[in-house]
C-alpha cells in the first residue's frame, strides 16, 4: 500500500472555456474537487457535460483557462508543455476507450514505450518489468503477438499493463469498458477496482451504471458544472 500522498488530486475553481470564432462556451466551470490518495472515483454525466475536459485536465493533456490544479502538490496549472509531458509520464497512467496500442510494436514493446519514453527503469530491466506486468494482467502469453491478433478485452488488459509501466500513483481511465463485452467490462472494472486497493488513485469515466459497486465515490458533471459528489463504501472490499 502506498503511503505518500503523491496520489492527491486537488482542483480548485477550474474552468475550461472553448472559444470558436466569437463565441466562448465554458465545458467546466466552477469545479473544485479533493481526490484523496487511494480514492477509485468515478466520473458521470450526459454526453457534452465535460467529463473528458475534466480528465485531460487531469492528465495534463489540457491546460485549464482558470483554476488551480495540484497534483501529489505539483502545480500542473502552471507547468509548461514540457515539463507536463515529462511529469504525466511518472505521475499518471491512461486508459482510453479504443486502448491506442501502437499497432506496430508488439504488446510488450507497447508496454515498454513509457519506460523507454522516461527512462524510469534500466533498458535490461525494461522487458522483464513489462513480462511481469503482462503476467499480472494474465496475458503474458500474449507478449510477441501484435494488438490486432488480440480481443478487445486482451488489448485493454495490454492497455493498462503500458499504464502501469512506470508505476504511476495515478490512474485516468475514459471508458475504459466501453469497448467490450458487459463480461469482459465486468473483469476489466475489477483489474482496476484492484489496482486502488494498493494505494494508487483511479479517476474512471463511464456511463454505465452497474460499476457503482467499484467506486468509492462518484462526481456527476451536467453542463460543466459538478452536480453532485457522493462518497460510498467501496461494496467489494
Ligand atoms: N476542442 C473543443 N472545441 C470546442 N468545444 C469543445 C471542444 N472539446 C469539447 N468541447 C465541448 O465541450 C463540452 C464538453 O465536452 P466533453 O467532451 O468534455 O464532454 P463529455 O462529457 O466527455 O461527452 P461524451 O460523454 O460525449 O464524451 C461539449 O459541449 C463539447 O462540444
Amino acid at each position: 500500500m502506498r503511503t505518500n500522498q503523491s496520489g492527491q488530486i486537488v482542483l480548485e475553481n477550474i474552468g475550461r472555456d472553448y472559444i470558436t470564432g466569437s463565441r466562448r462556451f465554458a465545458a467546466l466551470s466552477g469545479v473544485s474537487i479533493d481526490i484523496g490518495a487511494g480514492e477509485c472515483v468515478a466520473v458521470v454525466g450526459k454526453s457534452g457535460s465535460g467529463k473528458t475536459t475534466l480528465t485531460n485536465l487531469l492528465t495534463g493533456i489540457d491546460s485549464p483557462s482558470t483554476g488551480t490544479i495540484y497534483i501529489g502538490g505539483n502545480p500542473i496549472h502552471s507547468m509548461s508543455q514540457n515539463a507536463l509531458t515529462a511529469w504525466r509520464g511518472r505521475h499518471v497512467g491512461v486508459i482510453f476507450q479504443f486502448f491506442q496500442l501502437l499497432p506496430t510494436l508488439t504488446v510488450a514493446e507497447n508496454v515498454m514505450l513509457p519506460m523507454d519514453f522516461c527512462a524510469t527503469f534500466a533498458r535490461a530491466e525494461r522487458r522483464p518489468r513489462a513480462m511481469a506486468l503482462l503476467e499480472r494482467l494474465g496475458i503474458a502469453d500474449q507478449a510477441d503477438k501484435l494488438p490486432a491478433d488480440l480481443s478487445g478485452g486482451q488489448q485493454q488488459r495490454a492497455a493498462i499493463a503500458r499504464a502501469l509501466a512506470n508505476d504511476p500513483p495515478i490512474l485516468v481511465a475514459d471508458e475504459p469498458t466501453g469497448n467490450l463485452d458487459s463480461a469482459t467490462a465486468d473483469d476489466v472494472m475489477s483489474l482496476l477496482a484492484a489496482l486502488a486497493k494498493e494505494g494508487r488513485t483511479l479517476i474512471i469515466v463511464t456511463h454505465e451504471h452497474d460499476f457503482a459497486r467499484f467506486f468509492t465515490r462518484t462526481i456527476t458533471l451536467c453542463d460543466g458544472i459538478i452536480t453532485s459528489d457522493v462518497q460510498s463504501p467501496r461494496a467489494n472490499k
